[in-house]
């Protein structure tokens, strides 16, 4: 039996299966979707072999992955609801559904992951939220959980309550992050920089301001006033993302989606 079942081969299931092979052997894994022709091109480029359906995924795997969009859970927590065992582990990677709504389709003892993962997942740089009851989990369960996700990138433990929270300032992030990417290299085009030098320039800066964040623990502040010289260029860009309102723009971006985890239709 193989250990860990994706249901779903989408951005998500796909960004994450490609980090789990860097951990857990191919035979240690099965996914699914209902594109047959879809899961047979990603078997033959990843060696990982395919259920030809839901119900066979899960009844061959101990930790399913369920990586459907919301809309679809229903349907798919029908399909899996006979295989489930006592030894199953469900990991739910949805927004607005809670632990308690998965146990109540699946059975009370089945035990739930929810986590919010993000898509740079796919290149090992993902950032995951998961939430847990520990408590009914085993040794073994919670090391191959702490596996799972630490190998497409880092891991925080969150209570459930916090988990919309995960999906803003994480989940959906990486979206409002290539925006910015994508307006600053239009910009650089504007004043004559190629349009791949562009994304180069860009996108190693933002690499590169992360890494500084991550690494030199100093405040996000502090870090842009270190580039801010007196009467200089950066200060007259910064006055001029404050005038239209960059930071509130994000926080309404955040209380926008925030929202619509509660709303998911
Ligand atoms: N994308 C992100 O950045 C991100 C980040 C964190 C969490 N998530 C969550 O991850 C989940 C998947 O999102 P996604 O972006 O990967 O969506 P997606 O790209 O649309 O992938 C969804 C996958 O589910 C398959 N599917 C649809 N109906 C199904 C069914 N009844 N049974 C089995 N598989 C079915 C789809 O197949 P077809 O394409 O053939 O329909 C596709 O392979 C969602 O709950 C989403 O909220 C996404
Ligand atoms: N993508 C999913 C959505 O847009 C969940 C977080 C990232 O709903």
């Amino acid at each position: 039996m193989a250990k860990i079942g994706f249901i779903g081969m989408g951005n998500m299931g796909y960004a994450m299966l490609k980090g789990v092979l860097n951990v857990f052997e191919p035979s240690d894994i099965i996914f699914t979707c209902p594109d047959l022709d879809k899961c047979k091109r990603i078997s033959d480029e990843t060696g990982v072999k395919y259920a030809e359906s839901n119900a066979e995924c899960a009844n061959n795997a101990q930790y399913i992955v369920l990586a459907v969009k919301p809309q679809v859970y229903s349907a798919v927590m029908k399909n899996i609801v006979n295989v489930i065992r006592e030894d199953s582990v469900v990991i739910s990677i949805a927004p607005g559904i809670t632990i308690d709504s998965i146990k109540d389709n699946l059975g009370i003892n089945t035990k739930v992951v929810r986590a919010m993962p993000n898509t740079p997942a796919l290149v090992g740089e993902g950032m995951t939220g998961v939430s847990y009851n520990k408590d009914e989990f085993s040794f073994e369960q919670r090391d191959v959980v702490d596996r799972f996700f630490n190998s497409f990138g880092k891991v925080v433990y969150v209570d459930e309550k916090l988990m919309d929270v995960i999906v803003c300032a994480s989940g959906s992030s990486p979206a409002y992050v290539y925006m910015f990417i994508e307006a600053l290299a239009d910009s650089a085009v504007k004043y004559g920089i190629k349009r791949d030098d562009a994304y180069k320039l860009v996108a190693q800066t933002v690499l590169g301001s992360a890494k500084m964040v991550l690494e030199t623990n100093e405040h996000p502040g502090v870090l842009k006033d270190k580039v801010c010289s007196p009467g200089g260029t950066t200060i007259a860009g910064v006055a001029a993302l404050e005038e239209h309102n960059f930071r509130n723009a994000v926080i309404k971006a955040t209380d926008a989606c925030y929202d619509k985890c509660h709303n998911i239709k």
